[in-house]
Protein backbone atom coordinates (compact mmCIF):
# COMPACT_ATOMS: atom_id res chain seq x y z
CA UNK A 1 0.00 0.00 0.00
CA UNK A 2 1.19 3.73 -0.59
CA UNK A 3 3.13 5.87 1.90
CA UNK A 4 1.13 9.00 2.54
CA UNK A 5 3.77 10.96 0.75
CA UNK A 6 3.33 8.43 -2.30
CA UNK A 7 -0.33 8.98 -1.81
CA UNK A 8 -0.01 12.60 -2.63
CA UNK A 9 2.80 12.80 -4.95
CA UNK A 10 1.13 13.77 -8.67
CA UNK A 11 -2.51 14.72 -6.25
CA UNK A 12 -4.08 18.23 -7.00
CA UNK A 13 -5.35 19.08 -3.61
CA UNK A 14 -8.15 22.11 -2.77
CA UNK A 15 -8.05 23.78 0.76
CA UNK A 16 -10.01 26.65 1.90
CA UNK A 17 -8.99 28.54 4.98
CA UNK A 18 -5.36 28.37 3.70
CA UNK A 19 -4.61 31.75 5.30
CA UNK A 20 -5.81 30.79 8.36
CA UNK A 21 -4.17 29.28 11.64
CA UNK A 22 -4.31 25.49 11.03
CA UNK A 23 -4.61 26.44 6.71
CA UNK A 24 -1.22 27.52 6.66
CA UNK A 25 0.36 25.03 9.00
CA UNK A 26 -1.35 21.96 6.45
CA UNK A 27 0.05 24.25 3.38
CA UNK A 28 3.61 23.90 4.55
CA UNK A 29 3.45 20.38 5.67
CA UNK A 30 2.11 19.07 2.68
CA UNK A 31 4.43 21.08 0.52
CA UNK A 32 7.25 19.77 3.23
CA UNK A 33 6.54 16.36 4.10
CA UNK A 34 4.13 15.47 0.41
CA UNK A 35 7.14 17.11 -2.13
CA UNK A 36 5.94 15.34 -4.87
CA UNK A 37 1.99 16.75 -4.68
CA UNK A 38 1.34 18.19 -8.40
CA UNK A 39 -0.61 21.48 -6.99
CA UNK A 40 -2.19 22.75 -4.09
CA UNK A 41 -5.00 25.68 -4.87
CA UNK A 42 -5.85 27.56 -2.24
CA UNK A 43 -9.12 29.63 -2.07
CA UNK A 44 -8.24 33.54 -0.80
CA UNK A 45 -10.22 36.43 -0.75
CA UNK A 46 -9.09 40.00 -0.78
CA UNK A 47 -8.78 41.54 2.63
CA UNK A 48 -8.14 44.94 4.18
CA UNK A 49 -7.37 46.58 0.91
CA UNK A 50 -4.85 44.00 -0.01
CA UNK A 51 -5.50 41.82 -2.90
CA UNK A 52 -5.85 37.96 -3.48
CA UNK A 53 -2.00 37.70 -4.83
CA UNK A 54 0.04 40.15 -2.02
CA UNK A 55 -2.21 37.85 0.45
CA UNK A 56 -0.69 34.84 -0.80
CA UNK A 57 2.76 36.52 -1.12
CA UNK A 58 2.77 37.84 2.44
CA UNK A 59 1.68 34.63 3.36
CA UNK A 60 4.72 32.38 1.64
CA UNK A 61 6.85 34.95 3.70
CA UNK A 62 6.32 34.31 6.69
CA UNK A 63 8.51 32.05 9.63
CA UNK A 64 6.66 29.40 9.29
CA UNK A 65 7.92 28.62 5.41
CA UNK A 66 11.23 28.85 6.13
CA UNK A 67 12.21 25.13 6.72
CA UNK A 68 10.26 24.61 3.50
CA UNK A 69 12.12 27.47 1.66
CA UNK A 70 15.30 26.33 2.69
CA UNK A 71 14.30 22.56 1.19
CA UNK A 72 12.75 24.26 -1.98
CA UNK A 73 13.00 27.78 -2.73
CA UNK A 74 10.69 27.32 -5.23
CA UNK A 75 7.66 25.73 -3.61
CA UNK A 76 5.54 28.41 -3.80
CA UNK A 77 5.24 27.62 -7.39
CA UNK A 78 3.00 24.81 -6.75
CA UNK A 79 0.46 27.02 -4.86
CA UNK A 80 -2.48 28.04 -7.16
CA UNK A 81 -4.39 30.82 -5.60
CA UNK A 82 -8.21 31.40 -6.34
CA UNK A 83 -10.60 34.20 -5.84
CA UNK A 84 -12.97 32.99 -3.67
CA UNK A 85 -15.47 34.73 -0.72
CA UNK A 86 -17.07 31.51 0.45
CA UNK A 87 -20.02 33.68 1.61
CA UNK A 88 -21.14 34.44 -2.11
CA UNK A 89 -23.41 32.36 -4.22
CA UNK A 90 -21.48 29.48 -6.00
CA UNK A 91 -18.69 30.48 -3.67
CA UNK A 92 -17.96 33.41 -6.29
CA UNK A 93 -15.83 31.45 -7.88
CA UNK A 94 -15.32 32.59 -12.16
CA UNK A 95 -16.50 29.92 -14.21
CA UNK A 96 -13.31 29.17 -15.69
CA UNK A 97 -11.67 28.52 -12.02
CA UNK A 98 -14.63 25.76 -11.62
CA UNK A 99 -13.71 24.28 -14.76
CA UNK A 100 -10.16 24.30 -13.66
CA UNK A 101 -10.78 22.82 -10.17
CA UNK A 102 -13.52 20.64 -11.21
CA UNK A 103 -11.08 19.19 -14.07
CA UNK A 104 -7.99 18.36 -11.78
CA UNK A 105 -9.03 18.03 -7.77
CA UNK A 106 -8.16 15.40 -5.96
CA UNK A 107 -8.54 15.92 -2.46
CA UNK A 108 -10.53 18.63 -0.48
CA UNK A 109 -9.64 20.12 2.90
CA UNK A 110 -12.65 22.30 4.20
CA UNK A 111 -10.93 24.23 6.91
CA UNK A 112 -12.35 27.91 6.57
CA UNK A 113 -14.75 29.11 8.95
CA UNK A 114 -15.99 31.78 11.19
CA UNK A 115 -14.50 30.91 14.71
CA UNK A 116 -15.68 33.70 16.94
CA UNK A 117 -18.00 32.86 19.36
CA UNK A 118 -19.99 36.42 19.06
CA UNK A 119 -20.81 36.00 15.57
CA UNK A 120 -24.24 36.61 14.42
CA UNK A 121 -26.17 33.63 13.61
CA UNK A 122 -26.98 34.94 9.75
CA UNK A 123 -23.08 35.11 9.43
CA UNK A 124 -22.13 31.90 11.44
CA UNK A 125 -24.81 29.93 9.17
CA UNK A 126 -23.62 31.97 5.70
CA UNK A 127 -20.32 30.54 6.43
CA UNK A 128 -19.72 27.81 8.55
CA UNK A 129 -23.01 25.85 7.06
CA UNK A 130 -23.81 27.40 3.29
CA UNK A 131 -20.43 27.96 1.91
CA UNK A 132 -19.96 24.20 3.13
CA UNK A 133 -23.02 22.97 1.18
CA UNK A 134 -21.70 24.85 -1.51
CA UNK A 135 -18.41 23.34 -1.45
CA UNK A 136 -19.58 20.13 -1.01
CA UNK A 137 -22.05 20.87 -4.20
CA UNK A 138 -18.67 21.80 -6.39
CA UNK A 139 -17.01 18.35 -4.94
CA UNK A 140 -19.86 16.87 -6.40
CA UNK A 141 -18.83 18.11 -9.70
CA UNK A 142 -15.03 17.28 -9.61
CA UNK A 143 -14.46 14.23 -11.89
CA UNK A 144 -11.68 12.77 -10.06
CA UNK A 145 -11.91 13.55 -6.20
CA UNK A 146 -11.33 10.63 -3.98
CA UNK A 147 -11.70 12.28 -0.33
CA UNK A 148 -13.84 15.39 0.63
CA UNK A 149 -11.84 16.22 4.50
CA UNK A 150 -13.87 18.53 6.83
CA UNK A 151 -12.67 20.28 10.03
CA UNK A 152 -14.74 20.26 12.68
CA UNK A 153 -15.08 21.01 16.02
CA UNK A 154 -14.79 18.99 19.32
CA UNK A 155 -17.01 21.59 21.09
CA UNK A 156 -19.27 20.65 18.30
CA UNK A 157 -21.32 18.66 20.47
CA UNK A 158 -20.60 20.83 23.45
CA UNK A 159 -24.15 19.99 25.09
CA UNK A 160 -23.11 16.58 25.44
CA UNK A 161 -20.50 15.37 28.22
CA UNK A 162 -19.59 12.20 26.62
CA UNK A 163 -18.79 12.39 22.95
CA UNK A 164 -18.61 9.74 20.74
CA UNK A 165 -16.98 9.94 17.21
CA UNK A 166 -20.46 9.84 15.25
CA UNK A 167 -22.38 12.12 13.93
CA UNK A 168 -25.00 13.44 16.23
CA UNK A 169 -28.79 14.55 15.41
CA UNK A 170 -28.86 18.00 14.56
CA UNK A 171 -30.57 20.55 16.82
CA UNK A 172 -32.38 21.30 13.56
CA UNK A 173 -32.38 20.65 10.11
CA UNK A 174 -30.22 22.58 8.82
CA UNK A 175 -32.10 23.29 5.67
CA UNK A 176 -34.92 24.66 7.39
CA UNK A 177 -33.86 26.68 9.41
CA UNK A 178 -31.22 28.51 6.49
CA UNK A 179 -34.73 29.16 4.66
CA UNK A 180 -36.67 30.65 7.74
CA UNK A 181 -33.66 33.15 8.45
CA UNK A 182 -33.33 33.62 5.04
CA UNK A 183 -36.82 36.04 4.98
CA UNK A 184 -35.74 37.67 8.44
CA UNK A 185 -34.27 41.04 9.28
CA UNK A 186 -31.09 40.55 11.69
CA UNK A 187 -33.18 42.07 14.36
CA UNK A 188 -35.38 39.04 14.79
CA UNK A 189 -33.01 36.55 13.67
CA UNK A 190 -30.73 38.07 16.84
CA UNK A 191 -33.52 37.94 19.30
CA UNK A 192 -34.55 34.32 18.39
CA UNK A 193 -30.48 33.15 18.21
CA UNK A 194 -30.60 32.37 22.20
CA UNK A 195 -33.57 29.95 21.60
CA UNK A 196 -32.13 28.27 18.68
CA UNK A 197 -28.43 27.65 20.41
CA UNK A 198 -30.53 26.50 23.43
CA UNK A 199 -27.56 24.54 25.45
CA UNK A 200 -24.97 25.29 23.33
CA UNK A 201 -22.63 28.51 24.46
CA UNK A 202 -22.50 29.88 21.19
CA UNK A 203 -23.14 30.48 17.56
CA UNK A 204 -20.04 28.84 16.41
CA UNK A 205 -20.58 25.04 18.18
CA UNK A 206 -24.39 25.62 16.93
CA UNK A 207 -23.06 25.99 13.08
CA UNK A 208 -19.87 23.43 13.32
CA UNK A 209 -22.95 21.34 14.55
CA UNK A 210 -24.97 21.79 11.40
CA UNK A 211 -22.03 21.75 9.17
CA UNK A 212 -21.17 18.11 9.87
CA UNK A 213 -24.85 17.54 9.13
CA UNK A 214 -24.38 18.80 5.42
CA UNK A 215 -21.96 16.89 5.14
CA UNK A 216 -23.12 13.61 6.40
CA UNK A 217 -26.26 13.99 3.94
CA UNK A 218 -23.76 14.07 1.49
CA UNK A 219 -21.65 10.70 2.54
CA UNK A 220 -23.51 8.55 0.59
CA UNK A 221 -22.34 10.30 -3.09
CA UNK A 222 -18.86 11.74 -1.77
CA UNK A 223 -15.63 9.70 0.31
CA UNK A 224 -15.94 12.44 3.54
CA UNK A 225 -14.09 12.12 6.95
CA UNK A 226 -14.49 14.80 9.55
CA UNK A 227 -12.04 16.06 11.78
CA UNK A 228 -12.65 17.43 15.26
CA UNK A 229 -9.70 19.29 17.21
CA UNK A 230 -10.26 20.45 20.64
CA UNK A 231 -8.64 23.76 21.77
CA UNK A 232 -6.12 23.82 19.04
CA UNK A 233 -2.89 25.51 20.36
CA UNK A 234 0.73 26.37 19.30
CA UNK A 235 2.87 23.75 16.80
CA UNK A 236 4.48 20.94 19.92
CA UNK A 237 7.62 19.87 16.80
CA UNK A 238 6.74 21.09 13.16
CA UNK A 239 7.74 23.06 11.89
CA UNK A 240 9.51 23.94 14.84
CA UNK A 241 8.02 24.14 18.17
CA UNK A 242 5.75 27.15 19.90
CA UNK A 243 4.31 28.58 16.24
CA UNK A 244 1.75 30.34 16.37
CA UNK A 245 0.41 33.27 15.08
CA UNK A 246 -3.05 34.95 16.61
CA UNK A 247 -4.85 35.20 19.96
CA UNK A 248 -7.69 32.91 19.73
CA UNK A 249 -8.55 30.45 22.63
CA UNK A 250 -5.76 29.98 25.26
CA UNK A 251 -3.26 31.85 23.18
CA UNK A 252 -4.45 35.59 24.07
CA UNK A 253 -5.68 33.98 28.10
CA UNK A 254 -1.70 33.66 28.11
CA UNK A 255 -0.62 36.80 26.98
CA UNK A 256 -2.25 38.98 28.71
CA UNK A 257 -1.53 37.08 32.13
CA UNK A 258 2.28 36.59 30.65
CA UNK A 259 1.78 40.93 30.12
CA UNK A 260 0.37 41.17 34.40
CA UNK A 261 -3.22 42.25 32.82
CA UNK A 262 -5.01 39.03 33.50
CA UNK A 263 -4.94 38.38 37.19
CA UNK A 264 -7.79 35.89 37.63
CA UNK A 265 -10.26 33.96 35.49
CA UNK A 266 -12.90 31.55 36.04
CA UNK A 267 -11.55 28.26 35.13
CA UNK A 268 -11.42 24.75 37.19
CA UNK A 269 -8.35 23.61 38.26
CA UNK A 270 -8.81 20.04 38.27
CA UNK A 271 -10.93 20.06 34.53
CA UNK A 272 -9.06 18.74 31.48
CA UNK A 273 -7.60 21.43 29.57
CA UNK A 274 -7.98 19.85 26.47
CA UNK A 275 -4.86 21.43 24.28
CA UNK A 276 -3.98 20.36 21.21
CA UNK A 277 -1.16 21.22 18.83
CA UNK A 278 -1.94 22.28 15.47
CA UNK A 279 0.71 20.41 13.57
CA UNK A 280 -0.71 17.03 15.72
CA UNK A 281 -3.85 18.38 14.18
CA UNK A 282 -2.62 18.69 10.56
CA UNK A 283 -0.65 15.23 10.79
CA UNK A 284 -4.05 13.52 11.58
CA UNK A 285 -6.01 15.72 8.94
CA UNK A 286 -3.30 14.48 6.64
CA UNK A 287 -3.37 10.74 7.50
CA UNK A 288 -7.17 10.71 7.37
CA UNK A 289 -7.24 11.99 3.30
CA UNK A 290 -4.66 9.11 2.61
CA UNK A 291 -7.07 6.69 4.72
CA UNK A 292 -10.52 8.18 3.32
CA UNK A 293 -9.18 8.07 0.24
CA UNK A 294 -7.08 4.43 -0.02
CA UNK A 295 -9.90 2.65 2.15
CA UNK A 296 -12.73 4.44 1.28
CA UNK A 297 -15.11 3.94 4.48
CA UNK A 298 -18.56 2.92 4.31
CA UNK A 299 -19.88 5.75 5.93
CA UNK A 300 -18.11 9.18 6.71
CA UNK A 301 -15.43 8.74 9.42
CA UNK A 302 -15.02 10.96 12.75
CA UNK A 303 -12.42 11.82 14.09
CA UNK A 304 -11.93 13.29 17.88
CA UNK A 305 -8.54 14.79 17.99
CA UNK A 306 -8.23 15.35 21.71
CA UNK A 307 -5.81 15.11 24.27
CA UNK A 308 -7.76 14.43 27.45
CA UNK A 309 -8.77 10.37 27.38
CA UNK A 310 -4.29 9.80 26.30
CA UNK A 311 -2.87 12.29 28.40
CA UNK A 312 -4.62 14.44 30.29
CA UNK A 313 -3.54 17.46 31.60
CA UNK A 314 -5.39 20.06 33.72
CA UNK A 315 -6.29 23.89 33.75
CA UNK A 316 -4.42 24.02 37.13
CA UNK A 317 -1.08 22.97 35.55
CA UNK A 318 -1.64 24.73 32.62
CA UNK A 319 -1.92 27.76 35.25
CA UNK A 320 1.44 27.04 36.97
CA UNK A 321 3.59 26.38 33.66
CA UNK A 322 2.42 29.48 32.18
CA UNK A 323 3.35 31.23 34.85
CA UNK A 324 6.35 30.02 35.72
CA UNK A 325 7.63 30.32 32.00
CA UNK A 326 6.73 34.09 32.09
CA UNK A 327 8.61 34.41 34.96
CA UNK A 328 11.67 32.86 33.25
CA UNK A 329 10.82 34.43 29.61
CA UNK A 330 8.85 37.20 30.49
CA UNK A 331 7.05 39.46 27.90
CA UNK A 332 8.32 43.23 27.15
CA UNK A 333 6.67 46.24 29.00
CA UNK A 334 4.02 44.16 31.09
CA UNK A 335 1.91 45.59 33.31
CA UNK A 336 2.21 44.14 36.02
CA UNK A 337 4.27 40.90 37.30
CA UNK A 338 2.68 38.05 35.92
CA UNK A 339 0.12 36.52 38.37
CA UNK A 340 -2.71 34.89 37.39
CA UNK A 341 -5.04 32.80 38.90
CA UNK A 342 -7.83 30.67 38.26
CA UNK A 343 -10.85 30.21 40.58
CA UNK A 344 -14.37 28.26 40.09
CA UNK A 345 -16.02 30.40 42.51
CA UNK A 346 -17.59 33.20 40.81
CA UNK A 347 -17.30 35.80 44.37
CA UNK A 348 -13.76 35.38 44.55
CA UNK A 349 -13.23 35.85 40.74
CA UNK A 350 -15.64 38.88 40.78
CA UNK A 351 -13.47 40.31 43.93
CA UNK A 352 -10.67 39.62 42.17
CA UNK A 353 -11.63 41.42 38.85
CA UNK A 354 -12.69 44.43 41.15
CA UNK A 355 -9.12 44.60 43.36
CA UNK A 356 -6.89 43.41 40.47
CA UNK A 357 -8.34 44.25 37.37
CA UNK A 358 -10.64 47.37 37.83
CA UNK A 359 -8.43 49.41 40.83
CA UNK A 360 -5.58 49.19 39.00
CA UNK A 361 -6.88 50.47 35.67
CA UNK A 362 -8.36 52.82 37.05
CA UNK A 363 -5.44 54.28 39.03
CA UNK A 364 -3.20 53.73 35.54
CA UNK A 365 -6.20 55.81 33.67
CA UNK A 366 -6.17 58.27 36.01
CA UNK A 367 -2.11 58.73 36.27
CA UNK A 368 -2.37 58.99 32.34
CA UNK A 369 -5.12 61.82 32.66
CA UNK A 370 -2.66 63.76 34.80
CA UNK A 371 0.18 63.50 32.63
CA UNK A 372 -2.31 64.90 29.75
CA UNK A 373 -2.50 61.67 27.89
CA UNK A 374 -6.01 59.49 26.73
CA UNK A 375 -7.21 56.66 29.01
CA UNK A 376 -6.59 53.25 27.79
CA UNK A 377 -6.59 50.58 30.20
CA UNK A 378 -10.17 50.50 31.36
CA UNK A 379 -11.37 49.89 27.83
CA UNK A 380 -8.16 46.95 27.53
CA UNK A 381 -9.78 45.29 30.52
CA UNK A 382 -13.78 45.43 29.12
CA UNK A 383 -12.26 43.93 25.78
CA UNK A 384 -10.70 41.35 28.19
CA UNK A 385 -13.64 40.77 30.20
CA UNK A 386 -15.61 40.28 27.07
CA UNK A 387 -12.78 37.74 25.59
CA UNK A 388 -12.57 35.54 28.72
CA UNK A 389 -16.45 35.66 29.23
CA UNK A 390 -16.54 34.10 25.97
CA UNK A 391 -14.24 31.45 27.40
CA UNK A 392 -15.18 30.65 30.90
CA UNK A 393 -17.90 27.90 29.54
CA UNK A 394 -14.52 25.78 27.89
CA UNK A 395 -12.25 26.40 31.18
CA UNK A 396 -15.30 25.25 33.53
CA UNK A 397 -15.84 22.02 32.90
CA UNK A 398 -15.16 18.37 31.09
CA UNK A 399 -15.61 16.93 28.68
CA UNK A 400 -14.83 13.29 27.49
CA UNK A 401 -13.99 12.39 23.79
CA UNK A 402 -13.92 8.97 22.46
CA UNK A 403 -10.84 8.85 20.35
CA UNK A 404 -10.48 5.11 18.70
CA UNK A 405 -10.58 6.45 14.82
CA UNK A 406 -7.32 8.59 16.12
CA UNK A 407 -5.49 5.47 17.37
CA UNK A 408 -7.13 2.72 14.67
CA UNK A 409 -5.59 5.64 12.47
CA UNK A 410 -2.52 5.40 14.19
CA UNK A 411 -2.29 1.51 13.00
CA UNK A 412 -2.86 2.01 9.60
CA UNK A 413 0.18 3.82 8.91
CA UNK A 414 3.76 2.24 8.16
CA UNK A 415 6.59 2.83 10.78
CA UNK A 416 8.09 5.60 8.52
CA UNK A 417 4.51 7.51 8.11
CA UNK A 418 4.08 7.50 12.15
CA UNK A 419 6.70 9.15 12.36
CA UNK A 420 6.66 11.81 9.31
CA UNK A 421 3.11 12.53 10.44
CA UNK A 422 3.27 12.04 14.39
CA UNK A 423 -0.03 12.62 15.93
CA UNK A 424 0.36 10.32 19.03
CA UNK A 425 0.02 12.93 21.73
CA UNK A 426 0.99 10.07 24.24
CA UNK A 427 4.44 10.90 23.78
CA UNK A 428 3.48 15.12 24.64
CA UNK A 429 5.51 16.16 27.64
CA UNK A 430 3.03 19.36 28.66
CA UNK A 431 5.27 21.59 31.09
CA UNK A 432 7.87 21.80 27.72
CA UNK A 433 4.86 22.15 25.33
CA UNK A 434 3.47 24.99 27.27
CA UNK A 435 7.22 26.82 27.84
CA UNK A 436 7.63 26.48 24.07
CA UNK A 437 3.76 27.50 23.40
CA UNK A 438 5.00 30.67 25.65
CA UNK A 439 8.13 31.64 24.42
CA UNK A 440 5.98 30.96 20.51
CA UNK A 441 3.78 33.95 21.63
CA UNK A 442 6.42 36.40 22.79
CA UNK A 443 8.13 35.46 19.64
CA UNK A 444 5.61 35.24 16.73
CA UNK A 445 2.36 36.72 18.13
CA UNK A 446 4.21 39.87 19.80
CA UNK A 447 7.11 39.63 17.61
CA UNK A 448 9.65 40.41 20.68
CA UNK A 449 13.24 39.54 20.65
CA UNK A 450 14.51 36.85 22.77
CA UNK A 451 17.39 39.26 23.49
CA UNK A 452 15.25 41.79 25.47
CA UNK A 453 14.68 39.23 27.96
CA UNK A 454 17.28 41.10 30.14
CA UNK A 455 15.57 44.23 29.59
CA UNK A 456 12.06 42.39 30.68
CA UNK A 457 13.14 40.94 33.56
CA UNK A 458 14.69 44.60 34.85
CA UNK A 459 11.40 46.21 34.26
CA UNK A 460 9.80 43.40 36.02
CA UNK A 461 12.17 44.16 38.98
CA UNK A 462 11.22 48.28 38.71
CA UNK A 463 7.31 46.92 38.54
CA UNK A 464 8.17 45.37 42.06
CA UNK A 465 9.55 48.02 43.68
CA UNK A 466 6.77 50.18 42.18
CA UNK A 467 4.40 47.41 44.29
CA UNK A 468 6.83 47.90 47.52
CA UNK A 469 6.92 51.71 47.35
CA UNK A 470 2.99 51.64 46.47
CA UNK A 471 2.42 49.43 49.36
CA UNK A 472 4.40 50.67 51.90
CA UNK A 473 2.60 53.92 51.02
CA UNK A 474 -0.74 52.52 51.45
CA UNK A 475 0.03 51.13 55.10
CA UNK A 476 1.16 55.11 56.21
CA UNK A 477 -1.84 56.42 54.39
CA UNK A 478 -4.22 53.62 56.45
CA UNK A 479 -2.15 54.40 59.77
CA UNK A 480 -2.55 58.11 59.29
CA UNK A 481 -6.73 57.94 58.53
CA UNK A 482 -7.62 55.57 60.42
CA UNK A 483 -5.05 54.93 63.63
CA UNK A 484 -3.63 58.44 63.94
CA UNK A 485 -7.79 59.85 63.92
CA UNK A 486 -9.11 57.50 65.77
CA UNK A 487 -8.61 56.66 70.39
CA UNK A 488 -10.11 52.94 69.84
CA UNK A 489 -7.78 52.10 66.48
CA UNK A 490 -4.57 53.56 68.77
CA UNK A 491 -6.01 51.35 72.03
CA UNK A 492 -6.13 48.45 69.23
CA UNK A 493 -2.54 49.43 67.93
CA UNK A 494 -0.95 49.90 71.02
CA UNK A 495 -2.24 46.52 72.33
CA UNK A 496 -0.96 44.59 69.18
CA UNK A 497 2.36 46.15 69.33
CA UNK A 498 2.77 45.68 73.21
CA UNK A 499 1.88 42.06 72.68
CA UNK A 500 4.53 41.57 69.82
CA UNK A 501 6.63 43.16 72.64
CA UNK A 502 6.24 41.10 75.46
CA UNK A 503 6.54 38.10 73.34
CA UNK A 504 9.84 39.21 71.92
CA UNK A 505 11.18 39.49 75.54
CA UNK A 506 9.50 36.26 76.31
CA UNK A 507 11.37 34.71 73.60
CA UNK A 508 14.50 36.46 74.16
CA UNK A 509 14.26 35.22 78.06
CA UNK A 510 13.61 31.46 77.33
CA UNK A 511 16.46 31.50 75.01
CA UNK A 512 19.06 33.23 77.24
CA UNK A 513 17.56 30.59 79.87
CA UNK A 514 18.79 27.22 77.42
CA UNK A 515 22.47 28.81 76.77
C1 LIG B 1 -2.34 31.74 33.02
C2 LIG B 1 -3.70 31.48 33.15
C3 LIG B 1 -4.17 30.18 32.63
C4 LIG B 1 -5.52 30.23 32.30
C5 LIG B 1 -6.11 29.04 31.82
C6 LIG B 1 -7.48 29.25 31.24
C7 LIG B 1 -7.45 29.40 29.73
C8 LIG B 1 -8.79 29.21 29.15
C9 LIG B 1 -8.79 29.16 27.69
C10 LIG B 1 -10.02 28.51 27.20
C11 LIG B 1 -9.98 28.40 25.73
C12 LIG B 1 -11.20 27.75 25.26
C13 LIG B 1 -11.26 27.79 23.79
C14 LIG B 1 -12.35 26.93 23.31
C15 LIG B 1 -12.13 26.65 21.91
C16 LIG B 1 -13.17 25.90 21.23
C17 LIG B 1 -12.46 25.35 20.10
C18 LIG B 1 -12.82 25.86 18.75
O1 LIG B 1 -13.35 25.10 18.06
S1 LIG B 1 -12.66 27.45 18.02
C19 LIG B 1 -11.35 28.36 18.10
C20 LIG B 1 -11.43 29.30 19.17
N1 LIG B 1 -12.08 30.52 18.77
C21 LIG B 1 -11.77 31.55 19.47
O2 LIG B 1 -10.95 31.47 20.35
C22 LIG B 1 -12.42 32.85 19.07
C23 LIG B 1 -12.56 33.70 20.27
N2 LIG B 1 -12.52 35.09 19.90
C24 LIG B 1 -13.63 35.82 19.64
O3 LIG B 1 -14.73 35.29 19.57
C25 LIG B 1 -13.45 37.32 19.47
O4 LIG B 1 -12.12 37.61 19.15
C26 LIG B 1 -13.83 38.08 20.76
C27 LIG B 1 -15.34 38.01 20.90
C28 LIG B 1 -13.15 37.48 21.97
C29 LIG B 1 -13.38 39.54 20.67
O5 LIG B 1 -14.07 40.19 19.66
P1 LIG B 1 -13.86 41.78 19.38
O6 LIG B 1 -14.08 42.53 20.62
O7 LIG B 1 -14.65 42.13 18.18
O8 LIG B 1 -12.37 41.87 19.04
P2 LIG B 1 -11.53 41.28 17.82
O9 LIG B 1 -11.82 39.84 17.53
O10 LIG B 1 -11.58 42.22 16.68
O11 LIG B 1 -10.13 41.32 18.54
C30 LIG B 1 -9.72 42.51 19.20
C31 LIG B 1 -8.32 42.36 19.66
O12 LIG B 1 -8.25 41.42 20.73
C32 LIG B 1 -7.43 40.34 20.42
N3 LIG B 1 -8.01 39.13 21.01
C33 LIG B 1 -8.88 38.29 20.46
N4 LIG B 1 -9.15 37.27 21.30
C34 LIG B 1 -8.45 37.51 22.43
C35 LIG B 1 -8.30 36.83 23.66
N5 LIG B 1 -8.90 35.66 23.89
N6 LIG B 1 -7.51 37.36 24.61
C36 LIG B 1 -6.84 38.51 24.38
N7 LIG B 1 -6.92 39.18 23.21
C37 LIG B 1 -7.72 38.70 22.26
C38 LIG B 1 -7.42 40.33 18.89
O13 LIG B 1 -6.29 39.72 18.36
C39 LIG B 1 -7.45 41.80 18.55
O14 LIG B 1 -6.22 42.44 18.65
P3 LIG B 1 -5.89 43.70 17.68
O15 LIG B 1 -5.97 43.16 16.29
O16 LIG B 1 -6.95 44.71 17.96
O17 LIG B 1 -4.52 44.09 18.13
N1 LIG C 1 -8.41 27.29 16.23
C1 LIG C 1 -8.99 26.39 16.98
O1 LIG C 1 -8.77 26.30 18.20
C2 LIG C 1 -9.92 25.40 16.38
C3 LIG C 1 -10.32 25.48 15.05
N2 LIG C 1 -11.17 24.53 14.55
C4 LIG C 1 -11.61 24.56 13.16
O2 LIG C 1 -10.46 24.60 12.33
C5 LIG C 1 -10.72 25.36 11.16
C6 LIG C 1 -9.63 26.38 10.97
O3 LIG C 1 -9.58 27.21 12.12
P1 LIG C 1 -8.47 28.33 12.26
O4 LIG C 1 -7.41 28.10 11.27
O5 LIG C 1 -8.12 28.42 13.68
O6 LIG C 1 -9.30 29.63 11.86
P2 LIG C 1 -8.79 31.02 11.30
O7 LIG C 1 -9.79 32.04 11.71
O8 LIG C 1 -7.38 31.23 11.59
O9 LIG C 1 -8.93 30.82 9.72
C7 LIG C 1 -10.14 30.85 9.06
C8 LIG C 1 -9.91 30.77 7.57
O10 LIG C 1 -11.18 30.84 6.91
C9 LIG C 1 -11.11 31.84 5.92
N3 LIG C 1 -12.37 32.54 5.71
C10 LIG C 1 -13.15 33.06 6.65
N4 LIG C 1 -14.18 33.68 6.08
C11 LIG C 1 -14.02 33.55 4.74
C12 LIG C 1 -14.77 33.96 3.62
N5 LIG C 1 -15.90 34.64 3.75
N6 LIG C 1 -14.32 33.66 2.38
C13 LIG C 1 -13.16 32.98 2.23
N7 LIG C 1 -12.41 32.52 3.25
C14 LIG C 1 -12.85 32.82 4.49
C15 LIG C 1 -10.12 32.84 6.47
O11 LIG C 1 -9.67 33.64 5.42
P3 LIG C 1 -9.18 35.15 5.65
O12 LIG C 1 -7.74 35.04 5.97
O13 LIG C 1 -9.46 35.78 4.34
O14 LIG C 1 -10.00 35.73 6.75
C16 LIG C 1 -9.07 31.92 7.04
O15 LIG C 1 -8.23 31.47 6.03
C17 LIG C 1 -12.12 25.94 11.34
O16 LIG C 1 -13.01 25.15 10.60
C18 LIG C 1 -12.38 25.81 12.82
O17 LIG C 1 -13.75 25.63 13.06
C19 LIG C 1 -11.60 23.50 15.31
C20 LIG C 1 -11.24 23.39 16.61
C21 LIG C 1 -10.39 24.35 17.25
Amino acid sequence: MASIPEYYAGKSVLITGATGFMGKVLVEKLLRSCPDVKALYILVRPKAGQSMKQRVSDMMKCKLFDRVREENPDFHQKIVPISSELTQPGLSISAADVERLTGCVNIVFHCAATIRFDEPLKHALQLNVIATQQLLSLAQQMHHLEAFIHISTAYANCNRRHIDEIIYPPPVEPKKLIESVEWMDDGIVRDITPRLIGDRPNTYTYTKALAECVVQQEQDKLNVGIIRPSIVGASWQEPFPGWIDNFNGPSGVFIAAGKGILRTMRANNDAVADLIPVDVVINLTLAAGWYTAVHRPKTALVYNCTTGGINPFHWGEIEHHVMSSFKRNPLEQAFRRPNANITSNYLINQYWILVSHKFPAFIYDLFLRLCGQKPQMMRIFNRLHKAIHLLEYFSSQDWEWNSENMSMLMGQLSPEDRKTFNFDVRQLNWPEYIENYCIGTKKYVLNEDMSDIPAARQHLRKLRNIRYTFNTLLVVFIWRVFIARSQMARNIWYFVVSLCFKFLSYFRASSTLTN
